[in-house]
């Protein structure tokens, strides 16, 4: 009798905005075979380092990365990663939800023929703060000194996959679609840069990574491991849970996003719907907005209990809360654009001061917001069979159970799992086998819930979305 083979294993890491997650598979069925992770520093401006030295801490605690035939990198999207000649890194990274830049976009939105809508057709999305040409025109114009060092400019993933790599050349810079497709000056439609765009946002254009196709590789690690292209962590996400037409994902992490893939791109002038790519080879549109498992966190921390007291006691007010509302821009708002919106609780009296009424609205809220994305998708042509709720806030029984009722559709709830750095390790193990199409891992597990749809808890929060105090900030 032969003695029994070893699985081939492949690892996928989600460098997120609030940690690190390294996740070893088996390379042929996608099941999980260990895990690790790290936590990020908090704040909008970190160093690319402190990513490095979280993957480093996550892959120990996975066991190790020395046994992987291949991996690859899923990040959060659009942050700024500016390196020297000499492949040192500028300044400390700006994030997605770093909001410094909005004046910027507005200023980059006004500067394009055609504005908003010229955007939308010339690269599938209309600038925010979040996107990655407002940065650098912010770079430019505050940081002179900075932007006069500045060789190359990437993304989380980007450099995560160049340090991998361990050759410290800037043309060994690599991306993939779905990345580029943040930026602002990559086309989702014509699936190329737009150097001009680079240079309208930074008065001249950096040197930027080479687009990987989906199945493509950014070479070898020193230890023998082949390295995919790497991708978004939502487009990461998508491929990790093998998403599929009408199948609209909704993520409640730090961001709060809706996407859907698509067969074509879009182009959405009113920038509610960001027109990225995804990482097969397919398109991505989504809606993003910038307070998402945090509102639950905060009005936690308010109440003086914890994540699961919170959801027992949202669940424990009546559908609407009595008419309490709480918009949740704790950290302004990019959908709608509102970076210097604060969050706002409305409706307050006498029957709805309580712990319960505050929690409830805090869920609706969150959920409100992603209703609103969803309604957009759906405008840009989105079908929507089913949602599959992923994210830590996924985790919330309260989430859950009002989601389908907000968002008007049933909703799955996949086995709780790493769907980013899951679709890093399959988009891995698609070029470990050099095959047409990524390997089909099967996921078990599945909760459905389906609940009644509440127009009236939607209307009531698209009466009082738009009143708020001005943020004071940090
Ligand atoms: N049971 C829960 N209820 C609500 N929020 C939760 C729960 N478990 C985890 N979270 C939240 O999920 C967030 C982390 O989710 P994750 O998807 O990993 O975020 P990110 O990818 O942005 O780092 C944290 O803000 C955490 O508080
Ligand atoms: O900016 C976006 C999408 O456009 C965010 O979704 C970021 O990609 C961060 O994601 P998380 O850390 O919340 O997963």
């Amino acid at each position: 009798m032969s003695p029994p083979t070893s699985p081939r294993l492949v690892a996928g890491v989600d460098s997120s905005t609030q940690s690190c997650k390294v996740v070893v598979h088996d390379a042929d069925t996608g099941a999980v075979v260990r895990h690790g992770s790290a936590r990020h520093p908090d704040g909008t401006a970190v160093h690319p380092d402190r990513w490095w030295d979280a993957l480093q801490e996550a892959a120990a605690a996975a066991g190790g990365l020395d046994d992987v035939a291949a991996l690859a990198v899923g990040g959060q999207q659009h942050g700024m990663v500016c390196l020297d000649d000499a492949g040192e890194v500028v300044r400390d990274a700006l994030l997605w939800n770093d909001t410094r830049s909005a004046a910027a976009a507005d200023a980059l939105v006004a500067e394009l023929p055609g504005g908003a809508a010229g955007w939308a057709e010339a690269v599938g999305t209309v600038p925010v703060g979040a996107i990655t040409a407002t940065k650098l025109r912010w770079l430019a114009e505050h940081e002179p000194a900075n932007a006069d060092r500045v060789a190359a400019v990437c993304l989380p993933h980007d450099w995560l996959t160049w340090r991998l790599l361990g050759s410290g050349a800037l043309d060994d810079l690599v991306t993939d679609r779905g990345d580029a497709s943040g930026t602002g000056y990559w086309s989702t439609p014509r699936g190329e840069y737009r150097t001009d765009l680079l240079e309208l946002a930074f008065g001249r254009a950096p040197h930027v990574p080479r687009v990987l196709a989906p199945d493509g590789t950014a070479g070898t690690t020193p230890g023998g491991a082949l390295l995919g292209a790497g991708t978004g962590d939502n487009a990461g996400a998508a491929i990790g849970l093998g998403a599929a037409a009408g199948d609209v994902v909704v993520s409640i992490g730090t961001s709060g996003v809706v996407s859907a893939v698509s067969d074509r791109p879009t182009a959405d002038p009113s920038g509610i719907v960001a027109g990225f790519a995804d990482a097969t080879g397919r398109y991505l549109p989504l809606a993003c907005t910038l307070n998402a498992a945090r509102v639950l966190s905060s009005v936690a921390r308010m109440l003086g209990v914890e994540l699961g007291a919170l959801a027992d006691l949202a669940l424990a007010a009546p559908s609407g809360a009595d008419g309490l509302v709480l918009v949740p821009y704790l950290e302004g708002e990019r959908t709608p654009n509102r970076p210097d919106s604060a969050a706002a609780v409305h409706g307050l009296e006498l029957g709805n001061t309580t712990p319960s009424h505050l929690a409830r609205a805090a869920v609706e809220g969150l959920l409100c917001g992603l209703a609103d994305g969803l309604d957009a998708l759906v405008e840009q042509g989105s079908e929507v069979r089913r949602v599959l709720l992923v994210g830590g806030g996924a985790q919330s029984v309260a989430v859950r159970r009002i989601a389908p009722a907000l968002l008007g559709a049933p909703v799955t709830v996949p086995e709780p799992a790493e769907y980013v750095a899951r679709g890093a390790a399959r988009q891995a193990a698609w070029v470990l086998a050099g095959d047409d199409a990524p390997p089909e891992w099967t996921r078990a597990g599945d909760a459905t819930f389906e609940a009644e749809a509440a127009p009236s808890v939607r209307s009531r929060y698209a009466e009082v979305r738009d009143l708020t105090a001005r943020r004071l900030g940090d």
